[in-house]
């Protein structure tokens, strides 16, 4: 256990000892102490920044909010106007002027810069208003930040790991140069494939931030234990190479065994310098190396392809919920997939794995799934030239490049679109499956808006209502002959917030696939019988994601502890109430006077809790 903290980690735990009260002081040479006490220490004890560095902390500045007690002892008394705001009044503020912007990439800007200055008070207006912000800090509005990062880049957000800096040592001092030790979850890309809009290089790095950003705000996980990391091995957008503004190497992608190289680098070198069991999430690779690098390190590093297995597990759920409606099981649908990419064909094999619980063989299973590429229908006449994972899918039909002959043919109860081709599910293929089937389904789920496969109208308009439509991205309320369908979103981010939750928590040395699929049961349970039945919306609100995300993360808990996968011992006696106190709150922290009270060993939850007391200095 004592291997899976830094040596960083343990000098500063150490030191947080000292200057703590001594009174039932852990003792740190017992290794499960030291996690623990790594689990459960304050938040912050008085900050060492003072002064004009405080207030340029983004996560300790609380501008105006600052009481006059702080303002004085912490050194910033007459830095601020001398009025004083609650967190209230200040979110009030920022959100009102949001609604004033004049298009959703200001409104970007606006909280991008929010998040430079005081952390605690954008995650806020963030988790109050997660319907309405959700868009603006991911897709799609993200993704239209990503293509003009140039232009609005202002404050780094995460590391840059250059193909020149190709080395274990280098790495680990790229990673070593960021502001805080305690890094606990990773989200990596290296910006080949940005949601559906193509390699962005190193403008890609606004996807991890925004993914991280929903660790926060959709599962309560720490903001300073989240780190944004982009590889930059150059770009093969040409537009790019040749913008004056580009962020990143001006030369072609590296691949081959260079490229593999530093991904391998990379991975030591994180694990080497923030722990073993640090969470790393892979995130928008290109089709050559999603599946490839989930293969190779998901057995021996705690990580996860987002695009595979987050949104096989969220589509799943979404076709478990429309079972619901539908009255037919998963095994007893046909399922027609436009795109056989990471995302297409991790649903692909998430369906084969219900469908076989369910009581299918894999072969049975593997036929109701049918798979469109650019060369069409995946049939046996092109298996030669297929991937393995394809090979399975193949059927002995005619090569046909016509999804609507295809839906014509196979007579599917689901369409799914993982394919970045803006309006291929033409009205007469939605119609046609409208023909076919009394409640279609229909899943657009390319990102960001400009990309869906349809949009929530025409689906709902083809099929007179009677589609159960997602998609990747929010669309509008639909209202149609008087009744009002509100689209769920089939996006990933129902999942990685809670999958990643558990794993940090409990400090978890892989993530087998099953805890995917019985994450995607757990979505599919939370969908209302209202939600169903009076707004044909397959997936829960998104205000209840949060929720969502703290019993994922019991459920992740409890199979790894279950399989000896989680390195966190001994196992909190309740989980649920040992993720709920690790949870990050959006309310301010007292900055000062507080001391530091060590609790009895045997506390009632069978680990030490932390009190923080006040001190003579306090105000009232
Ligand atoms: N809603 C969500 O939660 C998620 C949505 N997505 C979205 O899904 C999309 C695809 O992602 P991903 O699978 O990772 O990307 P990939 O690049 O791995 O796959 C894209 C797939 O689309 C196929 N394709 C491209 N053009 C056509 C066409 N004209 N006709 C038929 N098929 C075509 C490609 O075919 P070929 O293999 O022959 O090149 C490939 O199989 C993106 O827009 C992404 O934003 C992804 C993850 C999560
Ligand atoms: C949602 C997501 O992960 C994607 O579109 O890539
Ligand atoms: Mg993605």
């Amino acid at each position: 256990m004592l291997s899976r903290l830094s040596p960083a980690s343990i000098r500063r735990l150490s030191s947080t000892a000292k200057c703590c009260s001594d009174k039932n002081e852990p003792d740190f040479s017992d290794p499960k102490t030291l996690a623990l006490h790594k689990m459960y220490r304050p938040e912050r004890i008085t900050p060492s920044k003072r002064g004009i560095d405080l207030l340029k902390s983004p996560g300790l500045n609380k501008g105006m909010a600052f009481s006059l007690h702080e303002r004085q002892y912490l050194g910033v008394h007459g830095l601020l106007p001398p009025a004083f705001m609650t967190e209230e009044q200040q979110a009030y503020r920022i959100i009102t002027k949001l609604r004033q912007q004049p298009d959703n990439l200001a409104k970007y800007i606006q909280l991008d810069s929010l998040q430079d200055r005081n952390e605690k008070l954008y995650y806020r207006v963030l988790c109050d208003n997660v319907k309405e912000l959700m868009p603006i800090v991911y897709t799609p509005t993200v993704g239209q930040a990503c293509q003009h990062f140039g232009f609005i880049y202002r404050n780094p957000k995460g590391l840059y790991v250059t193909i020149n800096d190709n080395s274990i040592s280098k790495i680990y001092q790229i990673l070593a140069n960021w502001h805080t030790e305690d890094v606990r979850a990773i989200v990596i890309t290296d910006g080949e494939r940005i949601l559906g809009l193509g390699d962005l290089g190193t403008y890609g790095i606004g996807i991890p931030v925004g993914k991280l950003s929903l660790y926060v705000a959709l599962a309560g996980i720490r903001p300073e234990w989240c780190l944004p990391v982009i590889l930059d091995v150059g770009t093969d957008n040409t537009e790019l190479l040749n913008d004056p503004f580009y962020t990143g190497l001006r030369r072609k992608r590296v691949r081959g065994p260079e490229y593999d190289t530093l991904v391998d680098n990379f991975m030591k070198a994180a694990t080497k310098r923030f722990g073993r069991d640090t969470l790393i999430q892979f995130e928008d690779f290109g089709n050559q190396n999603a599946y490839r690098l989930l293969d190779r390190y998901k057995g021996e590093y705690c990580m996860f392809n987002d695009d595979i297995q987050g949104t096989a597990a969220v589509v799943v759920a979404g076709l478990l919920a429309s079972t619901r409606v539908t009255k037919k099981k998963l095994s007893q649908e046909k399922i027609v997939f436009l795109g056989a990419g990471g995302a297409a064909t991790g649903v692909a094999e998430m369906c084969v794995r219900q469908m076989m619980d369910e009581g299918l063989t894999e072969e049975e299973a593997c036929g109701r799934i049918y798979m469109v590429d650019i060369e069409g229908l995946i049939t046996t006449s092109r298996i030669k030239s297929l991937g393995e994972r394809h090979v399975k899918f193949a059927k002995d039909l005619p090569d046909t490049k016509n999804l609507l002959e295809v839906v014509r043919t196979v007579k599917p109860g689901a369409l799914i679109g993982a394919s970045t081709v803006a309006g291929a599910f033409t009205e007469d293929i939605i119609k046609e499956m409208a023909k076919n089937n009394p409640r279609p389904i229909i899943f657009a789920l390319s990102n960001p808006t400009s990309k869906a496969e349809c949009t929530a109208e025409t689906a709902y308009r083809c099929t007179n209502g009677a589609v159960l439509f997602a998609s990747g991205s929010p669309f509008e309320n639909v209202e149609l002959n008087g009744k009002l369908f509100k689209p769920g979103q089939g996006n990933n981010a129902y999942i990685f917030p809670g999958v990643a939750l558990g794993a940090v928590l409990f400090a978890v040395k892989n993530i087998p696939d099953k805890l995917f699929l019985l994450a995607a049961r757990m979505v599919a349970e939370a969908v209302s019988e209202k939600s169903l039945n009076t707004y044909s919306r397959v997936y829960p609100r998104l205000k209840d994601i949060r929720e969502l995300s703290v019993k994922i993360a019991v459920e992740v808990g409890e199979y790894c502890y279950r399989h000896d996968l989680a390195t966190l011992h001994p196992k909190p006696e309740d989980m649920e109430m040992f993720i709920r106190q690790n949870l990050y709150s959006v309310e301010y922290d007292e900055l000062i006077n507080k001391t530091y009270e060590w609790p009895a060993k045997d506390s009632k939850h069978g680990f030490p809790v932390p009190v923080l007391r006040r001190t003579s200095m306090d105000e009232e």
